[in-house]
């Protein structure tokens, strides 16, 4: 994959009503595999929100592949190669889950197929004929990877995937998105769990108050307590 894959956030400002959210938010994604965390309510889900087209922003610019995509609508975003897992799933109830996969359905000449998506977590191919809503939270998780990758993005924006999961999951869940990466797929994760996020993330962005307060190694944050303390109140 090219280095030409790169999102990149500069001076992005979202307001919630009158209230300002994130403000002068930037950063670059490129090959490296970037986490975001930040305790609750600092703005993490609505800067995910802002990059994938569902929460307009005020000012700034996101852009991808070299092209702006502030203001554009989702279904845009995920063309230009944006693929987005949301917090807390997004599943639909009614429908099993093959039928959600083959909702969503192959791109021509991608890699990523149902197949191919069984193949990457065999337990959804062992419960294809189940109903969503009847899938444990590891497999509604996998589910809601597999629906993105469909769409074959170049970088995959994932709103804390380990929400909800037993620490067993999350381990799996790790190994699965490394994989991943280690096959060149761009990952940009915002992460509550810190062990998760450095885990999958080489750099790390801190996020507080809806501004980058810290930008840094993984292994630099997961050996500095003082900081982990100051910003996500862990140590
Ligand atoms: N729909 C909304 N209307 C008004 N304010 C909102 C709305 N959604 C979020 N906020 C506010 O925006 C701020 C940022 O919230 P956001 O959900 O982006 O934080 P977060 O870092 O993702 O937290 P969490 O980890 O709890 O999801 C919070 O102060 C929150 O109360």
């Amino acid at each position: 994959m090219s280095d030409d894959h790169r999102l990149t956030v500069r001076d992005l400002d979202v307001y919630y009503d009158q209230v300002h959210i994130l403000q002068g938010v930037s950063f670059d994604v490129g090959a490296e595999p970037v986490a975001m965390v930040g305790r609750n309510g600092m703005g993490k889900t609505t800067l995910a929100k802002a990059l994938v087209g569902l929460h307009p922003a005020g000012a700034g610019s996101v852009t991808f592949d070299g092209r702006e995509l502030l203001g554009a609508r989702p279904y845009k975003v995920v063309g230009a190669g944006i693929g987005y897992v949301p917090q807390g799933r997004r599943i639909w109830p009614a429908l099993s889950t093959h039928e959600h996969l083959r909702m969503v359905g192959a791109k021509p000449g991608s890699r990523w197929t149902v197949d191919a998506v069984y193949d990457l977590f065999p337990r959804l191919a062992e419960r294809r004929r189940v109903g969503a809503s009847k899938l444990s939270g590891g497999e509604q998780q996998m589910l809601a990877i597999g629906r993105a990758l469909l769409t074959n993005p170049r970088m995959l924006v994932m709103d804390e995937p380990s929400e909800g999961l037993a620490p067993s999951v999350v381990e799996q869940l790790v190994g699965t998105l490394r994989t991943l990466v280690d096959e060149g797929q761009r990952v940009f994760l915002i992460e509550q769990n810190l062990g998760f996020a450095t885990e999958v993330g080489e750099r790390v962005l801190v996020m507080v108050n809806g501004r980058i307060a810290a930008d840094m190694g993984a292994d630099e944050l997961l050996a500095d307590e003082e900081k982990q303390n100051l910003y996500l109140g862990v140590s």
